[in-house]
C-alpha cells in the first residue's frame, strides 16, 4: 500500500501502520512538565557538531564514520535516567532489553536535534553494533517518520507527536529503513478536516534514542557508569 501522494509528500498516519511489524508508539510517555525538564537538561549540555544535525552521546559513543561503538562511556544526565530509562525499565514489554537493569557499559543514548528543515537520511541502524529494540522519545516538536521496506518498496509514514516513545523491534528494526525528510511542513492525517489531513509546521524536535550495544553487558560487574 503506497501513501497517498500530494506534492510528493507522503501522508503521515496517526497510528503505527500494522504492516510494519514491530513498530510501536507510546503517546504521552512523559508529561508536558517532564518534557520541559528534559529539554532544559539537554539544552544545558554541550552539543557535538560533527554532523549536520547537532547530537549528544551518552553511555557508549557511536562513531558515525566507521559505524562502531567506542569503549569509553559518558555518564547519562540524571533526568534522562529517571524520566526515560527507569520508566522503560518498569515496563518490560516495551523493549526486548532493560536499559537500567545493571547492564553497565551496554547502553548507547543519542540525543538528536532537528531544527525545521533538517531530517535524517534513510537507514537501518547498524546491525553489527546494536541489538534488537531501539527506542526514541520525541520532545519539543513532532515529525513524520517514514519507513520503507527494502524487499518490496512498501512505504508507510507515521506521525510522531511530541512526548511519544517510538519503539522499533524485529522487522521494524531490521527490514525497514527509517528516515525523516528535511521538510518544514509535514502532511498529517487529520480526521476532522475536509481533506482528511493538514499541513503541520515542523518545530524544533529533540529525540532521545536508546540502543543496546551488541554483545556487551552480558557479564555484569554490578557497577554502573550512569
Ligand atoms: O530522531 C529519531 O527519532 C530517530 C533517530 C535515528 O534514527 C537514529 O539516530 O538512528
Ligand atoms: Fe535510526
Amino acid at each position: 500500500m503506497q501513501p497517498e501522494a500530494c506534492h510528493g509528500v507522503p501522508l503521515a498516519n496517526l497510528e503505527a501502520p500494522s504492516a510494519v511489524e514491530g513498530l510501536a508508539l507510546h503517546p504521552d510517555f512523559v508529561s508536558e512538565d517532564e518534557e520541559r525538564e528534559l529539554l532544559r537538561t539537554v539544552d544545558a549540555q554541550p552539543w557535538d557538531c560533527t554532523i549536520r544535525r547537532r547530537t549528544q552521546h551518552y553511555g557508549r559513543r557511536f562513531d558515525y564514520h566507521n559505524k562502531t561503538v567506542g569503549d569509553e562511556a559518558t555518564p547519562l544526565p540524571a533526568e534522562i535516567r529517571r524520566l526515560i530509562l527507569e520508566r522503560v525499565d518498569v515496563q518490560p514489554a516495551l523493549l526486548p532489553w532493560r536499559p537500567a537493569a545493571g547492564r553497565e557499559g551496554s547502553l548507547q543514548c543519542t540525543v538528536n536535534e532537528y531544527p525545521p528543515g533538517v531530517g535524517i537520511a534513510p537507514h537501518i541502524d547498524t546491525h553489527s553494533a546494536f541489538e534488537d529494540g531501539i527506542a526514541s522519545l520525541s520532545l519539543g516538536g513532532g515529525c513524520a517518520f517514514r519507513l520503507r521496506r527494502g524487499s518490496d518498496g512498501a512505504d508507510h509514514s507515521v506521525w510522531l507527536p511530541p512526548r511519544c516513545l517510538l519503539v522499533m523491534s524485529g522487522a521494524a528494526r531490521y527490514e525497514w529503513q527509517h528516515s525523516i525528510s528535511g521538510r518544514k511542513f509535514d502532511r498529517v492525517e487529520h480526521r476532522e478536516s475536509p481533506a482528511g489531513w493538514e499541513w503541520v509546521p515542523r518545530e524544533r524536535r529533540i529525540s532521545v534514542t536508546l540502543r543496546r550495544v551488541l554483545g556487551s553487558g552480558t557479564a555484569g560487574t554490578g557497577q554502573s557508569a550512569w
